[in-house]
């Protein structure tokens, strides 16, 4: 609702308030509309201020509403309403002012913001456009191009950028309302039509073909097959080339068909899903409400290689004090001056001073012994693992939290190596650290919910989003990953080029194909596994079937570029060459082709044509399968964790929502159809197979994927 008052003798002050963050739902529109009638009406009132309730003033419109039947007084006409006010209005922005919120403030006449103040219109990121007159009014305001860039990113700016690029008249550091007040007090009797911002002309550039013809262009490259943003470049030409009213004819159209889109519902699923997991629960019970964090004043990263650098920043940033432990002494040389200028550059960015003196290096592990918690890094390699294990217990102070970011290892095992396992959880950081917005918390059967709560607080310090996972092999990403490349290599022993493979994935949207990921990521690495796990045998000393592990149909295309020395970009040659050892532009190699026709020749395979569907269905289907087995265990405690580990740890394409969204997109009963008809025709693949949860969620009747948790906890109490 919105409440009604009146302050300072003459200025009507209308407060929003729908917590927690105002959001324009029904009853918070139809506040508006009466307030606004009530200080019109009002021959005392002779200005009015807009503002929100505890310090935001509005989110936009309500996004849980848009799922249903839309009721209430539409926003359009209610902006429109404040705009032809005879009296001015001006909007107090405190906290935000995003979507339609910041559109409300665009009808006001004056706009007056907080310093602390976050402004923008981030309808795209939700699939939608900023429809309540947002494409309209602010290239009127602030001219094509700069409306253009925050309208299509959707990028969130502060009130200092908002006053340079003339979207606020004013920002204060004092009180918001107050300072709006005195403002209306002063406009009280100025005339108004030079304040409205539908009546401006929009400022016109020399060829505005060729700049949206650039825009469009960008939007296309960077949007991976997403409508809104192409949509919004749309409606921005339409008010540089159209007068208003059909401007918002445009805006009303284009709105419509992104409305009912299934990218719209995609996004916006994501948006509840990212704050979904923040509500943590585990198989015991224990919960996000009910744990709560212990304070870290100061952690230690044991291991400086990569993952080590990166994590280091990204604590170092948080302002936190930090140990950076690092045995080998080259290593720590190289490692602190890496680090600094990581720091610097990042600090330089964001126009603050950089956070070097957080961090104390040392090549003695007893300097963790007062920290409050420790990040080990080492090598991912279980013995030497188990060793700094052993000694953490033995240094640290009691009640230190173990964090381990190893990211398949076994952290039961990690925690049996120390006197207090309750204290070890796993924070599976993805590369590179600094970087990268996924950790997985991964916590066993001994871990304690403080232990969890701990880290997944550390981790939103960090600006991580935090997703808690049971412990398995791989835990969720890389368990589900697993099947995934195996499909991509047997479609290769079947035909496909890497090529070809990767096209498919990156037109589904992900930025890069299963084949382009592994040269960059390293083909040593899952060779070490497989090696690890006995699966990887040199040709020559292998007793079994090349292609045959346990029964089960493998494929050593991977071992045979590795014992090549073809690793990835590292060495210039992997899946595809590249100029040098560490570039980056993958080339189609002609060795590869001719290597794969010669492997298909010695083991009698006949090489077919593999379409695009074929790739998607089966790389994809069975990459989803495997989450409904890991929703099954228990590993992840709802879709929703899953689908926002594949969208910021994996490259899944948000606008569809993640893995087990997309399942029930394409529908269940046709996932489970396709993987039973791939599975009828490579029995020898057990991943291809069924599993029990996908079939009894079909049996079911397929239920919305927002409800799986209730049916998942029956089936699993059956189970
Ligand atoms: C015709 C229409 C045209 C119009 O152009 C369309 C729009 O405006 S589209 C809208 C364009 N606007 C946007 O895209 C802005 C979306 N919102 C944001 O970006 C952030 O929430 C914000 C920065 C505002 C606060 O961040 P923070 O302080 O870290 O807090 P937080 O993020 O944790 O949220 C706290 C709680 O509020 C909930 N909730 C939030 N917003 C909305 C909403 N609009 N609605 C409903 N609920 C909303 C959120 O789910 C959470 O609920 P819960 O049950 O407690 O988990």
């Amino acid at each position: 609702m919105a409440l009604f008052s009146r302050v300072s003798g003459s200025v009507g002050l209308i407060t929003l308030q729908n917590p927690p963050v105002n959001a324009l739902s029904a009853a918070v529109r139809q506040g508006i509309v009466d307030s606004v009638k009530r200080a019109l009406s009002d021959p005392e009132v002779k200005s009015v201020v807009i503002c929100g309730e505890n310090g935001v003033f509005c989110g936009g419109a309500d996004i849980k509403e848009f799922g249903g039947n839309m009721s209430g007084p539409p926003l359009i006409p209610m902006i429109h309403a404040i705009e032809a006010a005879n009296k001015p209005v001006v909007a107090a922005i405190e906290g935000s002012a995003l979507g339609g919120g910041l559109e409300l403030a665009l009808g006001c006449h004056y706009r007056i913001a907080h310093s602390k103040a976050r402004l923008g219109l981030p309808e795209v990121s939700l699939g939608l456009l900023p429809a309540a007159g947002g494409t309209q009014r602010l290239p009127r305001l602030i001219g094509v191009p700069a409306a253009l860039d925050l309208i299509t990113t959707g990028r969130h700016i502060t009130a200092a950028e908002a006053l340079q690029l003339g979207i606020v008249d004013q920002v204060t550091k004092q009180s918001t309302v107050n300072a709006a007040v005195n403002f209306a007090l002063n406009v009280a009797e100025k005339p108004l039509d030079a304040r409205r911002i539908s009546t401006f002309p929009c400022p016109h550039s020399s060829d505005l073909d060729a700049l949206f013809e650039e825009a469009m262009q960008k939007v296309q490259k960077s949007a991976r097959g997403a409508i809104a943003p192409v949509a919004c470049v749309q409606a921005v030409r339409a008010a540089a080339t159209q007068p208003y009213n059909q401007g918002m004819e445009r805006e009303k159209e284009l709105m419509a068909t992104l409305f009912t889109s299934g990218q719209a519902r995609a996004l916006q699923y994501c948006f509840f899903a990212q704050r979904a997991v923040g509500k943590w629960r585990m198989p015991n019970g224990a919960c996000w409400d009910t744990s709560k964090p212990r304070p870290v004043h100061k952690v230690a990263v044991i291991g400086l290689g990569t993952m080590g650098r990166g994590i280091l920043v990204a604590l170092a940033q948080t302002g936190l004090s930090v140990v950076a432990v690092e045995t080998q002494e080259m290593q720590l040389m190289e490692a602190k001056q890496a680090v600094s200028g990581m720091l610097e550059r990042g600090a330089k960015r964001r126009g603050v001073v950089p956070t070097l003196h957080n961090i104390t290096y040392s090549q003695n592990i007893k300097s963790v012994a007062e920290v409050d918690l420790v990040i080990e890094a080492v090598f991912e390699d279980m013995a030497l693992k188990e060793k700094v294990f052993q000694q953490l217990s033995a240094v640290c102070k009691p009640g230190t939290f173990l964090c381990t970011n190893t990211s398949a290892l076994d952290i039961d095992h990690l925690a049996s190596q120390t006197g207090n396992p309750e204290l070890v959880v796993g924070m599976h950081f993805f590369a590179p650290a600094h970087v990268m917005k996924l950790l997985e918390v991964v916590y066993g059967p001994r871990s304690s919910p403080q232990a969890v709560a701990t880290a997944m607080h550390l981790g939103k310090k960090m600006g991580k989003i935090g997703v808690a996972v049971g412990n398995c092999r791989g835990f969720v990403g890389n368990r589900m990953l697993k099947p995934y490349i195996e499909q991509a290599f047997f479609l290769l022993e079947e035909g496909g080029t890497p090529e070809k493979i990767d096209q498919a994935l990156e037109e589904f949207g992900f930025p890069m194909g299963v084949f382009k990921m592994s040269d960059l990521s390293g083909l040593d690495i899952g060779w070490r596994v497989r090696k690890g796990d006995g699966l990887a045998e040199s040709s020559a000393a292998s007793q079994q079937s090349p292609r045959i592990r346990d029964g089960r149909r493998y494929s050593p295309l991977g071992d045979l570029l590795c014992e090549q020395g073809r690793f990835g970009q590292k060495t210039g040659h992997g899946w595809y060459q590249y100029d040098k050892p560490g570039s980056q532009l993958a080339r189609s190699d002609p060795w590869l082709h001719s290597f794969l026709e010669g492997y298909r020749a010695q083991h009698g395979l006949v090489a077919r044509r593999i379409d695009q569907q074929e790739v998607l269905e089966r790389c994809l289907y069975v990459l989803i399968n495997e989450g409904f087995r890991i929703l099954e265990d228990g590993i992840a405690s709802g879709p929703e964790d899953i689908d926002i580990i594949y969208v910021f740890g994996y490259g899944w394409p948000r606008h569809r929502g993640g893995p087990m969204f997309y399942a029930g997109m394409v529908g269940l009963a046709k996932v489970l159809e396709r993987l039973e008809h791939y599975h009828q025709a490579h029995p020898d693949v057990p991943y291809l197979q069924p599993c029990s949860l996908l079939r009894r969620l079909v049996a079911s009747g397929s239920p919305p994927v927002n409800t799986w948790k209730e049916v998942i906890k029956k089936v699993r109490s059956q189970l």
